[in-house]
């Protein structure tokens, strides 16, 4: 699997707590970040999707990481990510820079992934990602990491 992401992470917990999870990733979560785009947000917002485009293989299963995006709960998510592992096809994740993604990079996608209605930091959605792809491997593995009763 891999992640193309917008930005460059500096050592720091949100970094940590990316890789403490990305680590026991299996198969491995390979991270490939591209830098900011510049200019007013428009441009940013395009200049970034043509380099997040650019980086993709042409028969990548493309999954963006949108807040307004699909919320399956952890057991869907397994569900999708074992299927999604099926296709044979590298599956890529892709998360915006502070703009968020363009709108073409939404087309490209063949599904999307919201993390909650919320918005949340690039640098800390790589490492909510991270944990769920973790999380959903666990459960298809019938690991006990996910406990599925509420508190
Ligand atoms: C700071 S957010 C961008 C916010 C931007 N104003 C927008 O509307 O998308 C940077 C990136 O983090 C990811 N992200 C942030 N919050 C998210 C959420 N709730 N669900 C899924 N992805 C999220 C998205 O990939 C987004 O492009």
């Amino acid at each position: 699997m891999r992640l193309i992401a917008i930005g460059r992470a500096r050592k720091g917990p949100e970094q940590e707590l990316f890789e403490r999870y990305a680590k026991r990733l299996r198969p491995a979560l390979d991270l490939t970040e591209l830098a900011d785009g510049h200019g007013a947000p428009a441009e940013i917002k395009r200049r970034e999707a043509k380099a997040l485009l650019g980086s993709l293989p042409a028969d990548a299963w493309v999954v963006a990481l949108d807040q307004a995006g699909e919320q399956p709960d952890s057991l869907r998510l397994a569900t999708l990510l074992e299927s999604w592992l099926g296709l044979s096809r590298p599956v890529c994740f892709v998360i915006g820079g502070a703009e968020g993604l363009d709108e073409e990079v939404i087309r490209r996608a063949d599904r999307t992934l919201s993390l909650g209605t919320l918005t949340w930091p690039h640098m800390l959605a790589r490492a909510m990602l991270a944990e769920q792809l973790y999380r959903a491997r666990a459960i298809a593995a019938g690991h006990p990491y996910h406990r599925a009763g509420r508190p």
